[in-house]
């Protein structure tokens, strides 16, 4: 096992503008770490380059105590297991694991226990005389990870390896992952754009975007507390809710924001200080909330005057539903929004049709809120 550091990581493709833009990263021996991104922010470049597959532009790479920068790749004590399970389609199961077993010189007694060993953890001891060709594509994925795991390595590389599968496989093949990591105990660094696969896999997510980290952290703490609009954007089914306003009002631990139809929305968010700076009176801000923490409420109505008022109640219409069962999630208008907002609400809850009035309720813990360079203002709650 062997942690892996990585020190103003620069890479170039030719003279033109580097691709990754000096990435300082700690990864823990032993740890289970995420990349996750959209396509092209040069997640596949980094872990090849930690791989040896790359060079390396600028920065220091470091695989336990030692630089790694010029080392070879098969010196790296490194495995990497690719989306296309790139296997030989002319050996056996048995024949493609014990191949670099072989090539490193292992007597044959010990290649046979080394590869029975990874076949038992991965459930693959039935299947060890038979050709790619007749295994599925799970099966195959698991072949091109016991194909790593044989050879000992201090640190697996996994690139998007269960893109090729179909959804309920990926879902099965993500708990086999995990369960591997959990027996193994062995550095992973794991690239996806899946930001599901990041949640559920990740001891820690890297969220990068254009080169650059703009997040590190545990899935819960990314998710409840990212720090800018791209992270909170980027985690989350349906995507979170960016509701634009105006400041009304700021105070050490809420702060007022009026939207473009006039609604006034506190948020529980410190009025000031913090990587965002000071909210001031007549800043431009985005209000973030996710679909689950949005009520739906009926329309106001007159008997609503002998009720205690609620805060931060907004009108809308309602644009479409989507009936997923368990929830629906629904989609409504607010007066002068360009987007429309997302509602989960449970199937037992109460049901709005398309066109029908009704309100939101953004209870005030529950918003976050972002300056105009898109970076979160601390929460106060
Ligand atoms: N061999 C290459 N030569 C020149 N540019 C490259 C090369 N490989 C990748 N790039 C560029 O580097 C950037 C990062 O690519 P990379 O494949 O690392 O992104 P990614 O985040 O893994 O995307 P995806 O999820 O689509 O694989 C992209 O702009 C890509 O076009």
């Amino acid at each position: 096992m062997s942690s892996v550091s990585l020190k103003g990581v620069v890479k170039h493709y030719d003279a033109k503008q580097p691709v990754i833009h000096g990435v300082d990263l700690d990864i823990a021996d032993g740890e289970f770490v995420v990349f996750v991104g959209p396509s092209g922010c040069g997640k596949s470049t980094l872990l090849r380059m930690i791989a040896g597959l790359e060079s390396i532009s600028g920065g220091e790479l470091r695989i336990g105590e030692r630089v790694a920068n010029e080392v070879a790749p098969a010196e790296r004590g490194i495995a990497m297991v690719f989306q296309s399970y790139a296997l030989y389609p002319h050996m056996t199961v048995y024949e493609n694991m014990a191949f670099a077993l072989k090539l490193a010189g292992h007597k044959p007694a010990e290649v046979q226990q080394m590869v029975e060993r990874a076949a038992a953890i991965l459930q693959l001891t039935p299947l060890l005389k038979r050709k790619p060709k007749e295994l599925s594509g799970g099966q195959r994925q698991r072949v091109a990870i016991g194909r790593a795991i044989v050879r000992k390595p201090q640190v697996f590389l996994f690139d998007e390896p269960l893109s090729n599968l179909d959804a309920s496989l990926r879902v099965q093949m993500r708990v086999e992952i995990s369960r591997l990591h959990q027996e193994l105990k062995t550095t992973m660094i794991y690239v996806t754009h899946d930001q599901v696969e990041a949640m559920t896999l990740g001891q820690r997510i890297v969220v990068f975007n254009g080169g650059r980290i703009e997040q590190v952290g545990t899935p819960l703490e990314l998710y409840n507390s990212p720090a800018n609009l791209f992270v909170a954007g980027f985690l989350g089914s349906p995507k979170m809710n960016f509701i634009p306003g105006e400041v009304l009002a700021a105070a050490p631990h809420y702060v007022a924001v009026q939207l473009a139809g006039g609604a006034i929305v506190e948020v529980a968010a410190q009025g000031c200080g913090g990587a965002a700076g000071d909210a001031q009176r007549g800043d431009a801000v985005t209000i973030g909330i996710r679909a689950e923490h949005v009520a739906l409420r009926r329309a106001a109505v007159l008997e609503d005057q002998l009720l205690p008022p609620e805060d931060n109640l907004v009108d809308a219409a309602v644009g479409h539903v989507e009936n997923l069962g368990d929830l629906s999630i629904v989609y409504a208008a607010l007066p002068g929004v360009a987007d429309m907002a997302a509602v989960k609400q449970p199937a037992d809850g109460m049901q709005a049709a398309p066109g029908a009035a009704v309100r939101l309720h953004l209870p005030a813990a529950r918003c976050m809120l972002f300056n105009t360079e898109g970076l979160a203002y601390p929460r106060a709650v």
